[in-house]
């Protein structure tokens, strides 16, 4: 019965750096992920002069509630969108003069709702290049607070940043979502900041954020459900029937809502067991097919594409848009990759159905876009269909620098 430990969660890691850096004292995460990302949201906090202690196991941050250490500052925040969504809206809260760039698909990917909203709030933010895309600069001098309306239907990111920064305003935050995707981790957000000691309150379309700070605290990561997701779809998806992996440290009381992804697998015929110490996904040797909306969980659509052509009927994933404006356009990453092994796949603005089948014994390069979740899907893909590789498996690096080690351990003992 393969147990797998998995690294520890990268939203969770990244916002637990974020309260810890605006809190009232200092704060030890306990368990973070290190990965490009987080390594990338904690080398952000050091050029904006924060404090940043960090041993294998352990992150030790020096809370500064008046704001970032140094009155100038230039930081790269690589491929990350937490780090360059979430750290921006902190550095606002201070005072000085704050430079903000990114990897070239960060870049690419949007800002804007986010831009607007900080303006509305009074907050100097301009756009060196793109209007609503990085390098950007924040020239700022804290943030009065108050009310604000704010597009979320592209990235629930864009909230959990306003979120965060709600309890460093003078007034409080009364913000209005007009749209909003990837709800759970709107969710982790509302969790977290409870733990650091603020509540958050929501009535409908609006969220209240009061002012006052955080609080310091000891914060334990749990492991991360996205990447989980691979080794829960290897077992689902193989061959021989019992196939089983658990992920200990990850059960009901996980605040991910891409654990969710383990009620597909159920969906589809896998046998699973959600405890409160950790989750147990069992294949059965079959896969039926299905039509699910994704809208909540979008960071597993690439797994699920990837063991789509298992199934016993086609797979029709719906509600996935935003999944464009990632890391790569996912939707067309997956089904130029799945066509590419001899899969019938359509796409569509925010859908793509998989029709089953892979014809035995074909291999094929995928191309990752640099995308760490089309190598990982697809690597589970490779447990059936021999001869894949990839043209840039380092590209894992993003969330889990160890993927290719863990998951060949995996492969042998299954
Ligand atoms: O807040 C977060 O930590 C995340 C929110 C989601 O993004 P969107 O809200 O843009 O869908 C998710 O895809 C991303 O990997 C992490
Ligand atoms: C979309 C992702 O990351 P981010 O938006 O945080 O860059 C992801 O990890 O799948």
């Amino acid at each position: 019965m393969p147990v797998v430990t998995i690294p520890g969660s990268k939203s969770i890691t990244a916002r637990a750096l974020f309260l810890a850096a605006a809190a009232d004292g200092v704060t030890t995460l306990v368990r973070p992920l290190r990965s490009d990302d987080t390594e990338g949201f904690a080398e952000g906090l050091v050029r904006l002069g924060y404090r940043v202690g960090r041993t294998r196991d352990a992150w030790q941050v020096d809370g500064r509630p008046q704001g970032p250490a140094v009155d100038e500052a230039d930081v790269y925040c690589r491929d990350g969108a937490t780090t360059a969504r979430f750290l921006p809206a902190l550095a606002a809260a201070g005072h000085g003069t704050y430079r903000f760039d990114a990897s070239a698909q960060m870049r690419r990917r949007p800002l804007l709702p986010l831009t607007r909203a900080l303006r509305d709030l009074g907050v100097d933010l301009r756009h060196e290049e793109a209007e609503g895309h990085h390098p950007l600069t924040v020239r700022a001098a804290g943030v009065e607070g108050g009310e604000v309306v704010l597009d979320a239907g592209q990235s629930s990111q864009y909230l959990t940043a306003l979120l965060l920064l709600g309890p460093l305003t003078r007034k409080g935050l009364r913000i209005r979502v007009t749209d909003l995707v990837s709800v759970p981790y709107v969710e982790i957000t509302i969790a977290m900041m409870r733990a650091f000691g603020v509540e958050v309150e929501r009535e409908g379309d609006v969220f209240l954020v009061p002012p006052g700070g955080y609080r310091a605290t000891t914060y334990a990561i749990e492991p991360d459900a996205s990447t989980a997701g691979y080794f829960f779809a290897a077992a689902a998806a193989a061959v021989t029937p019992g196939a089983e992996v658990t992920v200990p440290g990850l059960g009901t009381g996980a605040l991910q809502g891409d654990l969710g992804f383990v009620e597909v697998l159920r969906r589809m015929g896998a046998e699973v067991s959600v405890r409160p110490d950790g989750t147990t996904v069992r294949g059965t040797g079959v896969l039926h097919g299905l039509t699910v909306n994704m809208r909540d969980i979008s960071d597993t659509m690439p797994t699920l594409a990837a063991i789509a052509p298992f199934a016993d009927g086609p797979v029709r994933i719906e509600d996935v848009a935003n999944t464009r404006v990632k890391e790569c356009d996912r939707l067309e990453a997956c089904a130029e990759n799945l066509r590419r092994l001899g899969v019938e796949v359509s796409t569509g603005p925010d859908w793509i159905e998989i029709r089953p089948g892979v014809p035995s014994g074909s291999g094929a390069e995928i191309t990752s876009y640099g995308d760490h979740r089309i190598v990982m899907s697809f690597a589970v893909t490779g447990l059936r269909v021999p001869g894949i590789s990839f043209d840039d498996p380092g590209c894992v690096r993003k969330t889990f620098p160890g993927f290719h080690e863990e998951f060949g351990a995996l492969r042998a003992r299954l």
